[in-house]
């Protein structure tokens, strides 16, 4: 057994392997997972709004010109990059002459203002612009009102003009709705005047070309950066390496309009005449989630479902799943989305030839391995392929052959990776993350059977990585709910029952 804990383990990796591969530009599905989990510890929004709308003014100050009039006018959206836009006019007030003049255009009605950030920041200007005679603050709901401020605009050509796109950042959707469109369309058309530079706060607005954009912590990948600067807002590097309820938001939803069998089908492959009872907690624990959950498993295991008449059941012969049944077993699993393989199947040579046998032509199936599947692989030829997630302990991880020492042994492992412990590490050869939820009450038999299910849930509708992540989250966030309310005496039952409760949090 390694000799250190699972933090010294993340900080060992994260300092030989994953510090090379810190990537400078992300997508902005990322951005928001870091952006949340930034709250998850304990930096709040308005902070980051703060910070990101100061660099904007600061790199807008550097367009101002001397003995000139500026007339800057910021267009907003009402989501969070119209906040930004908010606190930029705020700080820009403090950089412009008493000739200059500061136009707010509100691309929507105040009382549709999306966030609490936003709208405080808002209420702020209102003040200002009640003593400040060069603010002026319009809303434009409609496309009269944005055409007769690019008329303004249009009319001006002595002046030095800034437009400020603070219009829709990373929470765009779908194409342009009006009058956002008609606006980008005639800046589009502006822009080639002499005096007007347009600034894009975060990202420019879908179809919009300015010439400057000005984003946060790390470029996005839409951003073309021979015209992006980027500006720390003091976002901690630990963000990015934290599993938060950021990336719980980040699962994919419920399709309001979806069919039965559509949000998940989970096959649970395990159980034997010894360990009869391991299959059914991760059965009970998937089926509060998917669709639909089977169990495959020798008649022990079979026999004790019978208490659960929602779980379907599939017999196979023996005490112990063997190489006789894998056809079988095969062919079953390809009706269901992710098979969870392993828990209480027994070590003996019959389970290692039916795990190995299994998991060599099951092609890109996705499965969870865990527990004695863990142990009994044969790792000498195995490729840890991207469909599959190990649910290893500290002991089982042992048996997997990799040296968290030596990172080239890393460098194949497109498998995904949840080691357990007081903190769970999610790693595999691109990525990794800790999570902190979870207390020592976990260490009862049969939680690790709780969290496959859970994690094999979530892999039914997304990839292996965050299915990992969130499955840990939230087994662990069920462990702390329980632990304030029955001390460390609780069972991997309660953590069952625990979920949904947990899971209406994140919808
Ligand atoms: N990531 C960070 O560290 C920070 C990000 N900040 C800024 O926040 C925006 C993202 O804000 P969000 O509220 O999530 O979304 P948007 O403001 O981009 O837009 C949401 C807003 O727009 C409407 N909308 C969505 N799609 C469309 C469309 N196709 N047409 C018209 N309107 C649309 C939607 O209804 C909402 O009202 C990020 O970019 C940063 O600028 C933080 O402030 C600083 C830290
Ligand atoms: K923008």
């Amino acid at each position: 057994m390694i000799p250190m804990s699972n933090l010294e383990i993340f900080h060992k990796l994260l300092k030989n392997y994953y510090s090379k591969k810190s990537k400078d530009c992300i997508t902005s599905g990322e951005m928001s997972i870091i952006d949340n989990n930034c709250e998850y510890l304990g930096v709040p929004k308005i902070l980051l709004m703060e910070n990101a709308g100061k660099s904007v003014a600061e790199e807008v100050s550097r367009y101002l010109k001397e003995n000139c009039k500026n007339r800057i006018y910021v267009f907003c959206g009402l989501g969070n990059n119209g906040g930004d836009g908010f606190v930029a006019v705020r700080h820009l007030t403090d950089y412009c002459s008493f000739e200059d003049t500061l136009t707010v255009v509100l691309l929507g009605k105040e009382e549709f203002i999306k966030t609490y950030e936003a709208g405080e920041n808002f209420k702020i200007l209102k003040n200002i612009s009640q003593l400040d005679f060069r603010l002026t603050i319009k809303e434009a709901p409609y496309v009269e009102g944005v055409l007769e401020v690019i008329d303004e605009i249009e009319n001006n050509r002595e002046d030095n003009v800034i437009i400020i796109d603070a219009l829709l950042g990373t929470g765009i959707r779908g194409d342009l709705r009006e009058p956002f469109k008609t606006l980008v369309d005639n800046l589009n058309r502006l822009r080639y005047k002499e005096n007007i530079k347009i600034i894009s706060v975060d990202v420019e607005t879908k179809g919009l070309r300015g010439n400057l954009v000005v984003t946060f912590h790390r470029n996005k990948m839409e951003n073309d950066i021979s015209k992006t600067v980027v500006k720390k807002i003091g976002i901690p590097t630990i963000a990015h390496y934290i599993v938060g309820w950021g990336d719980m938001y980040a699962l994919s939803k419920r399709d309001p309009n979806s069919h039965k069998g559509e949000n998940g089908k989970v096959l649970i492959v395990g159980g034997s005449k010894r360990y009869f009872g391991a299959p059914i907690l991760s059965a009970l624990a998937s089926s509060k989630i998917v669709d639909l959950t089977t169990v495959v498993s020798v008649k022990h295991t079979i026999e004790a479902l019978r208490d659960y008449p929602h779980l379907i059941s599939y017999e196979v012969e023996g005490d112990y799943l063997s190489r006789d049944c894998v056809d079988e077993v095969m062919k079953l699993s390809k009706d269901y989305h992710v098979v969870i393989l392993g828990s209480g199947l027994g070590i003996n040579e019959d389970t290692k030839e039916f795990v190995n046998e299994y998991l060599n032509e099951i092609g890109d199936k996705k499965v969870v391995i865990d527990a004695d599947a863990i142990k009994v692989i044969d790792y000498r030829d195995f490729e840890f392929k991207e469909n599959f997630i190990f649910t290893p302990h500290r002991r089982e991880f042992e048996y997997m052959g990799i040296n968290i020492e030596d990172p080239t042994s890393l460098e194949d492992v497109k498998s995904t990776i949840l080691l357990k412990g007081r903190y769970d590490i999610i790693f595999n050869n691109e990525r990794i993350k800790i999570n902190k939820t979870g207390n020592v009450g976990m260490t009862v038999g049969g939680t690790g059977d709780v969290l496959c299910g859970i994690v094999g849930a979530f892999f039914s509708k997304n990839d292996g990585f965050i299915s990992a992540c969130c499955g840990a989250y939230i087994n662990g966030y069920a462990g702390d709910m329980l632990l304030s309310e029955k001390g460390y005496y609780y069972t991997p039952m309660d953590l069952i029952e625990c979920i949904p409760k947990v899971l209406s949090m994140f919808r």
